[in-house]
């Protein structure tokens, strides 16, 4: 039976590379962001990054084994301009990252602090790949935003609609539609400064092929929404 990855000692990213060569690679994600080490880019002050998504409803959630996904293929998706050159990336899907408790659970960590869960949007080059699956073998192919999840008083509404539907998808490999409409656009900050850098995908098969733009500012998620079992 092929070995499961996770995070345990013997199946975890300290051995991942036996079964997935890349993630033995030299731009692999996530990292430590550095702030004090990050450097501005005035060229990408000038190019402004830009999204523009749709608004969807019965979008399908999974229950991937290791968080939940939302499958949101948007042919009138756009996420342009900043680090992405002159091409257009489309989003896939979103998914979460979280832990046992609200101390830790975000992938990237800022001056060696975790965040207690961290949203990615997953987007790939429409412009010079003609699939998801093909993007994911180049260096350019995929764009992911990351959004850090801070834990405070106040429900995040886009968020609920999403957790809320968790409890028909218990165990891996189950999946439901979510009713509710979803706007991508409600996930992102206020604030829209951001780190960026070339990585990889943070799980198995870790596939260098991801230009990261971590948002600087987190949204405000319950406890509740954050630390779900
Ligand atoms: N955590 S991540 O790097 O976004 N990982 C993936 N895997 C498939 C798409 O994004
Ligand atoms: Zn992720």
């Amino acid at each position: 039976m092929a070995a499961e990855w996770g995070y345990s000692p013997t199946n975890g990213p300290d051995v991942w590379a036996r079964l997935f060569p890349q993630a033995g690679g030299a731009r692999q994600s996530p990292v430590d962001i550095c702030t004090s080490i990050a450097s501005s880019d005035s060229n990408l002050e000038m190019k402004k990054l830009t999204f523009a998504y749709e608004s969807q409803s019965d979008l399908r959630i999974l229950n991937t084994g290791h968080g939940w996904k939302v499958e949101a293929p948007q042919s009138g998706s756009r996420l342009e301009g900043g680090p992405l050159g002159e091409d257009i990336y489309q989003l896939e899907q979103f998914h979460c990252h979280w832990g046992e408790t609200s101390a830790e659970g975000s992938e990237h960590t800022v001056d060696g602090r975790a965040y207690a869960g961290e949203l990615h949007l997953v987007h790939w080059n429409t412009t010079k790949y003609q699939s998801f699956a093909e993007a994911a073998q180049h260096p350019d192919g995929l764009a992911v935003l990351g959004v850090f999840f801070d834990v405070g008083n106040e429900s995040n509404d886009e968020i609920e609609k999403i957790v809320s539907t968790l409890s028909e998808i218990k165990f891996k490999g189950q999946f439901t539609d979510i009713p509710d409409v979803i706007d991508p656009t409600t996930f992102l900050p206020s604030g829209l400064g951001y780190w960026t850098y070339l990585g990889s995908l943070t799980t198995p098969p870790c596939n260098e092929c991801v230009i990261w733009i971590v948002y600087k500012e987190p949204i405000t998620v319950t406890e509740e929404q954050v630390t779900y079992h």
